[in-house]
């Protein structure tokens, strides 16, 4: 097995299919990091307070990593992952490809999934999906997550590489909708954590956690995603998880940026990517271009982008036209 990618969220899988049984290479490329995995079972940079099962080894050598492989995990950030996926040359085909990377390609619109589709002949494709703060699941927090493909021998395999007592993995035949709920939820954890730098009370954090529910389904149904997704692990759940946890780095920029940093301050004290930042910008763009209405997503927008101050955030969910509650599940 391999995983691309030794960030949080890479090193968190390789470690459940290491204790499950599984032999995992880590490709990273970083010789030093490669280094504290192979000879202390540490990733320094990203998780240096946890112990990585030893059966995870790491390499620098893309093209080594993947050939020794039937199953790829991919766990880089959205802007480097069709560079990443062209540099494996091939070697892709063939075999299973599971997306981890909840983000959006500028000017393409396309998520992961579908740079897959268009990069490798022949690969069975999926996307891992859900609430999944890296750091809780290292420490073996009970954590569940989906996996989506319309291959179900595939969601069988994954399921069985993952599973574990702290680990659960759902299946979804929605691989469009499961993709998109995870790249549209960074946007409203930003949102969040500005709120909570506020001081919003349980009231409104509900308020907000509701309506963006309403407002992600609702652009991702016109694009044809199905409704009830929304309602799973992968929505709801993920949507949750990042807009209440102070692990969420998007959750985390947004705190910042309500305490008055700069957006590019907030991402430099971040020091990791905070996925919703580009995605806020190609969902705005998409909205606007198919008149879907999304209040938050716009007063979000003209405050990181057109230097707007943080009370249109109050106007885009109080004061624009009254709504039906679930209006998103009854088109
Ligand atoms: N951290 C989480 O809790 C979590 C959970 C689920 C999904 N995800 C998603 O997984 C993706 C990766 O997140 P992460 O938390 O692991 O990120 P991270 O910032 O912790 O790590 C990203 C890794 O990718 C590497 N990388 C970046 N650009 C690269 C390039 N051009 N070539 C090779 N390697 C490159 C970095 O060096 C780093 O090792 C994101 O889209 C994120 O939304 C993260
Ligand atoms: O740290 P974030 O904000 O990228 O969120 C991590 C995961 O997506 C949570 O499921």
């Amino acid at each position: 097995m391999a995983v691309l990618g030794g960030g949080s969220f890479g090193t968190a899988l390789a470690d459940i299919s290491a204790a499950n049984g599984h032999r995992v290479k880590l490709w990273m490329r970083d010789a030093e990091q490669v280094g504290s995995i192979n000879n202390n079972h540490v990733n320094a940079r990203y998780l240096p307070e946890f112990q990585i099962h030893p059966s995870v080894t790491a390499d620098t050598d893309l093209a080594a990593v993947v050939s020794d492989a039937d199953i790829v995990f991919i766990a880089i950030p959205s802007k480097s992952f069709r560079e990443v996926v062209k540099k494996t040359g091939g070697l892709l085909s063939g075999k299973i490809v599971i997306s981890t990377t909840k983000g959006i390609e500028p000017v393409t619109f396309d998520l992961m999934s579908q740079i897959l589709v268009e990069e490798v002949n022949d690969a069975r494709i999926g996307v891992l999906s859900g609430p999944n703060l890296a750091r809780e699941i290292v420490a073996k927090a009970l954590t569940a997550t989906v996996i989506a493909s319309e291959d179900d021998e595939l969601c069988q395999t994954i399921q069985s590489v993952l599973h574990c007592d702290y680990f659960r993995v759902y299946s979804n035949s929605d691989v469009y909708g499961v993709e998109l709920a995870g790249a549209l939820k960074n946007i409203y954890a930003i949102v969040s954590g500005m709120g909570a730098a506020l001081g919003m009370g349980e009231n409104t954090k509900s308020m907000l956690i509701t309506r963006s529910l309403a407002e992600m389904s609702r652009f991702a149904v016109t694009l044809g995603a199905n409704p009830m997704t929304f309602l799973g692990l992968a929505g709801v759940g993920d949507l949750v998880a990042t807009c209440t946890s102070d692990l969420s780095r998007n959750f985390r920029v947004g705190y910042a940026l309500g305490q008055g940093d700069s957006l590019e301050d907030a991402e430099l004290k971040l020091g990791q990517v905070a996925e919703g930042v580009n995605t806020l910008k190609q969902v705005k763009q998409k909205a606007d271009e198919l008149g879907v209405y999304m209040p938050l997503v716009g007063s979000l927008y003209s405050i990181i982008f057109e230097g707007n101050a943080i009370g249109v955030l109050v106007k885009g969910m109080m004061l624009r036209e009254q709504k039906t509650d679930v209006e998103f599940m009854s088109r």
